[in-house]
């Protein structure tokens, strides 16, 4: 099967762990920052205790001035503190996700069509985005946040023992209870918010795909049906966003709550201890100091670990995207310099569960040209795409200049094949950049002599900018025709010893066509040329034609002599327009 289904195996943390290990000395900083951060936060009430408690007790000016100073440092140094780790995290955060996406991108620009055809761009963006970005929250910030958070609200608990044991043995409790409700108030909102995202993300990806095809909606009269659907979508993304709205506006309340709740305790336990057990005021301020102080670990552990349970879900989607495997493994050999033969041997293949050839033999020898002709979806293109190594057969051999492409690099196969289809894509960038591909070892005249030898120099000349004016998305648009023919300018740089053609021709118009035959007569002369011919004057360019119907190679035979006035074994109904 041509199918992989992706593993769901168990999360492979280690290569998380790696990522975050080639920042280690960032992270070993984060580290350190963060046990100061929380003590300077710690240890201010004391020194307001210590101020308050000195200033009733009539002590010096001198030592009064002392304590301010200290708050006022110890204020500054937090300040400090709290960018310098906001900083760090942020850094780590960032290098980790751009590496994940990184590869993550490498991984599936190496998948073959049938994956991208199980994974449509929507999904892949918001897996590579959204994903990779909740994901790298998890490395960087996540996990060290809960650690600050606990050791906050340890420390609180700490403090309060010192200050007095009463503070201690009341509040210990309360901040347990209190993290139990918080953590069931969320726990029961997030699934009304993951309804609501998913709802969200169904309705952008369905108006994306009728943008994309609203041609095709107005010229077949489908777009009440899509008006009438995108509304149904639209009033049920409001009901979701209204269910959540509800559940998440009791959050913002039960903080309110809890913080009057601990002001209440604080001031009600220091009340009766100075008026029973003889404390100081400056013990009262500091307790009530910490109860405030405790609001804001509670609050942010119990988000915290909500996050952490949104991003393991995001972690596994990354893990699947990961444990995709390649459909087309490197064999990591190389080809012998020279134009090389191709040949079939018993190949069989199926796209999933649909077989499409059925023990497919034949050879080519090296230089020889062939027109695949052959009624629609008889396997043509699919024997291309299995040539430059996009699938590989269940059954049988591909071969090239004598050797299993499965034996082959995959780049260094595909650095000697060039396959030009009828699916042309434009990047969005310039002329040049569309040309090459960013690689610049071809000089502008060369650009230029295969833009023109396509056929493509009159609208050239109309280009405001030469190679640098922009094209493709966003800037200047180009016919289906005009498109084929830079794809076929894009194939004549390349200088390939097999040449791959699915008839770039066929969109053009007659004179066009001629043009483009005898650039592609040419372009395939003295080269190993496979080229799939929806029209009869293609066959002229080529020295052989093979017949493919219903998965099968019928023929392969010398071109009929089209001077002896017969069709030889090429029925006329393959090809466009002939019925
Ligand atoms: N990626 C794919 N996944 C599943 N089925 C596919 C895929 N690509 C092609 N097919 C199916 O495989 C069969 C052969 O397709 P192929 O494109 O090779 O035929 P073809 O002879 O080149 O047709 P055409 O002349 O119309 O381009 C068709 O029935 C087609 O529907």
């Amino acid at each position: 099967m041509a199918s992989h289904e992706p593993r769901t195996a168990a999360t492979n943390w280690s290569r998380y762990v790696a990522y975050v290990g080639g920042h280690r000395r960032w992270f070993l900083l984060l580290a350190a920052l963060i046990p100061l951060d929380v003590g300077t936060q710690l240890v201010a009430p004391q020194v307001v205790r210590r101020f308050i408690d000195a200033a009733v007790g009539g002590r010096s000016q001198t030592e009064l001035a002392g304590y301010a100073v200290v708050f006022v440092a110890l204020a500054v140094v937090r300040q400090v503190l709290s960018t310098g780790t906001g900083w760090v995290s942020g850094r780590v955060a960032w290098r980790t996700t751009n590496e994940v996406r990184r590869d993550l991108l490498a991984h599936v620009l190496r998948q073959g069509p049938t994956f991208f055809l199980r994974h449509p761009p929507g999904e892949l963006v918001d897996r590579m985005d959204g994903d990779v970005t909740r994901l790298a929250k998890l490395l960087s910030e996540l996990v060290l946040d809960i650690a600050v958070q606990l050791l906050m609200i340890i420390g609180i608990v700490v403090a309060l023992f010192l200050l007095d044991w009463r503070y201690g043995a009341l509040f210990t409790p309360l901040a347990l209870v209190m993290l139990l409700l918080l953590r069931r108030l969320l726990g029961r909102a997030v699934p009304l918010i993951a309804d609501r995202q998913r709802a969200e993300a169904g309705l952008l990806g369905y108006l994306e795909e009728n943008l994309t095809g609203r041609e095709d909606l107005n010229a077949n009269g489908g777009t009440t049906h899509a008006l009438e659907t995108a509304w149904d979508r639209i009033t049920h993304h409001y009901r979701l966003a209204r269910r959540a709205a509800r559940a998440t506006v009791t959050w913002p309340a039960a903080v309110q709550v809890l913080t009057a709740v601990n002001l209440c305790a604080a001031l009600a336990t220091g009340v009766w201890l100075s008026q029973n057990r003889g404390v100081s005021v400056g013990t009262v301020f500091a307790g009530l100091s910490y109860a405030i102080l405790l609001r804001m670990p509670l609050v942010s552990i119990t988000s915290r670990f909500q996050d952490v349970q949104n991003v393991l879900g995001s972690v596994r989607r990354v893990e699947e995207l990961f444990g995709e495997a390649h459909i087309v493994p490197d064999g990591g050999g190389t080809l012998a310099p020279g134009r090389g033969s191709v040949s079939f041997t018993g190949v069989t293949f199926a796209y999933e569960d649909r077989p499409v050839l059925s023990d497919v033999s034949f050879t080519i020898p090296a230089g020889r040209r062939v027109a695949l002709v052959g009624r629609s979806g008889g396997g043509k293109s699919t024997i291309l795409r299995m040539l430059f190594r996009q699938y590989d057969p269940q059954a049988g051999t591909v071969s090239v200049g004598g050797v299993d492409v499965r034996r082959l690099d995959v780049g260094a196969l595909r650095s000697r094949i060039t396959l030009v289809t009828q699916d042309v894509h434009v990047i969005a960038g310039t002329l040049r950049d569309n040309l090459t591909f960013y690689d610049d070892r071809w000089p502008d005249e060369q650009l230029l002599r295969s833009v023109e030898e396509v056929g493509l120099g009159t609208w050239y000349a109309a280009l405001p900018d030469g190679l640098d004016t922009r094209i493709g998305p966003g800037a200047a648009g180009l016919s289906a025709g005009e498109e084929q023919l830079l794809a076929l300018a894009r194939a004549l740089l390349t200088d390939p010893d097999i040449v791959l053609l699915d008839e770039p021709s066929a969109r053009l118009d007659p004179h066009a066509e001629r043009r483009l035959r005898r650039t592609m007569e040419r372009f395939i002369e003295g080269r190993t040329a496979l080229v799939i011919a929806h029209r009869p004057e293609t066959l002229t360019i080529v020295d052989d034609v093979m017949v493919v119907e219903e998965g099968r190679v019928v023929s392969l035979t010398p071109r009929p002599d089209p001077t002896d006035g017969t069709d030889g074994p090429v029925d006329q109904r393959f090809f466009v327009g002939r019925s």
